[in-house]
């Protein structure tokens, strides 16, 4: 036992895993040993999914019986759907409409009462989990602009169909690809914050629905996922007022702000992911003939490099491109989520492979010895 106190558990090593590493010096991310550039380039969203959760990638016949049953979890049930409707009624945070309808997924699982320890039965969960959480934020989305639901189809992957059932018609092949290019990035990225709640609760033996329910909900804060929204938020308002990212910095630095989509646990360089993104955001705008967001961007990029030493993390370029595609600013952290659930479950299986109870300490600094006192007397 030690008394050493590290805030945060910065740099503290609670667990192995087999999934991704990151090199926070050199600027890399692998997955089970790919390096990200060339799973961004070449691998699909049920590509990695797979990696992730069966330790080598597919082969066409793996993939295609993969593939093929993710779409047949696609559909969801008609109570969650009326509650999601509600959520959307209420005007209820994206996040949280997200962490409910997850939450309520395991009364309609067949392997609801599977127990942790039953890998095979845990992936199937885990799989309807991932097949349906586009299903709910698309649903979500629309009910709350009052549009119906659009049903998933069997035609198209995992990205394209999402892209499909928000918006009422197919995405054309540069958005479609954009798109499943984005959820390859933010599968999965060792003990983040999320991931670490997802086993944390899964060290107790708990559900998956619970790990990952616990997940969106650290996933959620502006110091995490939510960082992407805070982003696109602040190239608004430099939009809106006067074009000036930097004014708009120095302002908020002066006001003791921090910058979204700058600063990482473990990078200390360029987050890659941020640079792939970067380039498709770019892309983006110059095909639209509208790069002033890419434009902000790069320009507040510069200026967070030379006055403070930070860099961009994932959040930073992810938000441009997402705008850039047409997709409402409020649900790109439970876009995060739509992809991040790979990870957290690949981490929560692993984790109960080798299984023990997630209890830290924190150093008592209250008192001691007072003498009770009764209430009449207080
Ligand atoms: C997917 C993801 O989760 S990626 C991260 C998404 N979150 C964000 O983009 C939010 C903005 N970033 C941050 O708040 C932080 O960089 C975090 C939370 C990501 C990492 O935090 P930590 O590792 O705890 O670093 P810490 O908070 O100790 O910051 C170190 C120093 O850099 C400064 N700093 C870090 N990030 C920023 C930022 N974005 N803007 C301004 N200053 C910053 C801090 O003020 C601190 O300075 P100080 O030592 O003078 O007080
Ligand atoms: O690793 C982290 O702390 C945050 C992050 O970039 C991610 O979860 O993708």
């Amino acid at each position: 036992m030690t008394d050493e106190l590290r805030k945060g558990l910065e740099g503290v090593l609670v667990a192995e895993s087999d999934l991704s590493e990151i090199d926070g010096d050199e600027g890399r991310l692998i997955y089970r040993g790919y390096a990200i550039e060339d799973l961004a380039r070449h691998a699909s969203y049920e590509e990695v999914i797979y990696l992730l959760w069966h330790g080598d990638l597919p082969d066409a016949d793996e993939l295609d019986s993969f593939t093929d049953s993710m779409v047949a979890e696609r559909a969801v049930d008609e109570d969650v759907l009326d509650t999601v409707g509600q959520l959307a009624a209420a005007d209820e945070n994206p996040m949280a409409a997200l962490r409910t309808a997850v939450s309520m997924l395991s009364a309609y699982d067949p392997d609801a009462d599977a127990p942790a320890t039953d890998e095979t039965a845990t992936l199937r969960k885990g799989r309807r989990i991932v097949a349906k959480i586009p299903t709910i934020l698309a649903a979500f989305t629309r009910m709350r602009d009052g549009e119906d639901p659009v049903e998933p189809r069997e035609d198209l992957g995992h990205a394209a169909n999402f892209l499909y059932m928000l918006n009422g018609e197919a995405p054309d092949d540069v958005l479609a690809e954009t798109f499943d290019m984005a959820l390859v990035l933010h599968a999965d990225h060792g003990l983040n914050a999320s991931t670490f709640s997802a086993i944390t609760t899964a060290s107790t033996l708990s559900d998956l629905h619970s790990s990952v329910t616990s997940a969106i909900g650290t996933l959620k804060g502006p110091l995490h996922g939510g960082a992407n929204q805070d982003v696109m938020q602040m190239l608004k308002e430099v939009d809106e007022s006067d074009r000036d990212p930097i004014g708009w910095v120095e302002k908020a630095l002066d006001e003791g702000r921090r910058i979204s989509g700058f600063g990482h646990r473990v990078y200390n360089v360029k987050d890659p992911r941020a640079k792939i993104l970067g380039e498709r955001s770019q892309e983006l705008g110059e095909a639209a003939g509208t790069p002033k967001w890419y434009e902000y961007s790069t320009k507040v990029e510069e200026y967070m490099a030379e006055e403070k030493g930070l860099a961009p993390n994932v959040d930073f370029y992810s938000a441009s491109t997402y705008y850039q595609m047409g997709i409402p600013v409020d649900i790109y952290t439970p876009i995060f989520a739509m992809s991040r659930s790979a990870g957290w479950i690949a981490h929560a299986v692993e984790y109960v492979e080798d299984n023990r109870l997630i209890r830290p300490r924190a150093r008592y600094t209250g008192p001691h010895d007072l003498e009770f006192v009764d209430i009449d007397e207080r």
